[in-house]
């Protein structure tokens, strides 16, 4: 199972969760050079081939006919596509674009990749302290198992997050971060796992009702609010992961926004302001706005790309572990 790097050839990328993010990270490695999509899994099914997928094939299978197992060649149908997939030799990388509901979804996911002693680079873009707290406890597995894993790798937690641990470097102390994100979606059908884990965010839910939601009680929910939802004090890893990289006390980092699930156009630009004491014992903020035409899938698979670009370099080098978005810098990919 053991995945050899080799300097000459492409970044040999799995991807896990063909949904929304899924099937918009399969679009941009299909634009660059260094990196080959090579595996795929749905809930029902997986694909597999060397010479790389094709995107335009994939999504109109899934769209189809509702899974990758349907795929010819290298299609397979099955109710464990996780568990089968993994062991599939050539792929050195994966992106978990995984809904995380149940909240122990994804640490489950990578307690079978450490079962079947997979080695590799694993990403993921996990949104909940609690969830990257769990995988903080498999860190000393993960060293031990060979995989190199950078958690909290897309937009919030991940550009933003990245974004304020290094404009925190202007300061002597951190006082507030403040990340407020504006998303627009056409459908909420484009990106189920995000709306549902965000409804879980709202006042009076939680993960477990969230998931429990049929897709009627979550398109009644948003005809209340016209297709909005707006999120307050979010149980947001971004906290976590600043605390971690010994920026900032997690409670001086606070997380909200507003998601349009009936409009692409973003209700609010979304930024990060990053509030500090300078070693002059001034006051002052800094603040990073993400431009309004890029959209949720822009900013969550670029960065995520990168990471697991940098995810292979370190994996190579012998370093594995558990990393997170602010403690490493996302590397170009040409
Ligand atoms: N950090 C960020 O900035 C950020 C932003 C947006 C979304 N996200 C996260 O990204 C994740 C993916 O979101 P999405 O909206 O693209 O999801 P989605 O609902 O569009 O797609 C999920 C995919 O996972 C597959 N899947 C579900 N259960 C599975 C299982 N048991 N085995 C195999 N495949 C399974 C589904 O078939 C589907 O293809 C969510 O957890 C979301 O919170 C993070």
């Amino acid at each position: 199972m053991a995945q050899e790097p080799d300097g000459n050839k492409p970044l040999a990328l799995g991807i896990l969760g063909y949904g929304g993010l899924g099937q918009a990270m399969a679009q941009l490695v299909a634009r660059r050079q260094s990196v080959r999509w090579v595996a795929v899994a749905d809930r029902k099914g997986y694909g597999v081939h060397p010479d790389g997928l094709n995107p335009l094939s994939c999504q109109r299978v899934y769209q189809e006919r509702g899974s990758v197992g349907y795929l010819e060649p290298g299609g397979v149908l099955s109710e464990t596509s996780l568990a089968e997939i993994i062991p599939q030799p050539g792929v050195n990388a994966y992106f978990l674009a995984l809904p995380n509901l149940p909240n122990t979804f994804i640490a489950s996911v990578v307690q079978q990749f450490l079962a079947q002693g997979w080695r590799g680079v694993l990403v993921d873009a996990i949104k909940r302290t609690s969830a990257v707290e769990q995988l903080c406890n498999l860190k000393p597995a993960l060293v031990a198992g060979g995989i190199t894993y950078l958690t909290g790798c897309g937009a919030t937690p991940g550009l933003l997050t990245a974004a304020a641990a290094l404009a925190a470097h202007s300061f002597e102390e951190i006082l507030q971060i403040t990340i407020t994100f504006g998303v627009g979606i056409a459908n909420w059908e484009a990106y189920r796992a995000t709306i549902r884990e965000d409804i879980a965010h709202l006042p009076g839910y939680d993960p477990a009702q969230a998931q429990a939601m049929s897709d009627g009680d979550i398109e009644a929910l948003l005809a209340q609010t016209d297709g909005k939802l707006y999120l307050e004090n979010m149980e947001h890893a971004d906290d976590v992961i600043l605390e971690l990289a010994g920026i900032c006390p997690r409670q001086r980092v606070t997380v909200g926004g507003v998601v349009d699930t009936r409009n692409p156009r973003k209700p609010l630009s979304t930024n990060v302001q990053i509030t500090g004491r300078t070693f002059e014992n001034k006051i002052a903020t800094h603040t990073f706005t993400l431009g309004d035409e890029t959209s949720m899938a822009a900013n969550v698979c670029g960065p995520a790309l990168g990471y697991l670009q940098a995810g292979w370099q370190l994996h190579q080098q012998g370093h594995f572990g558990l990393f997170t978005c602010a403690e490493v810098m996302p590397r170009w990919v040409s």
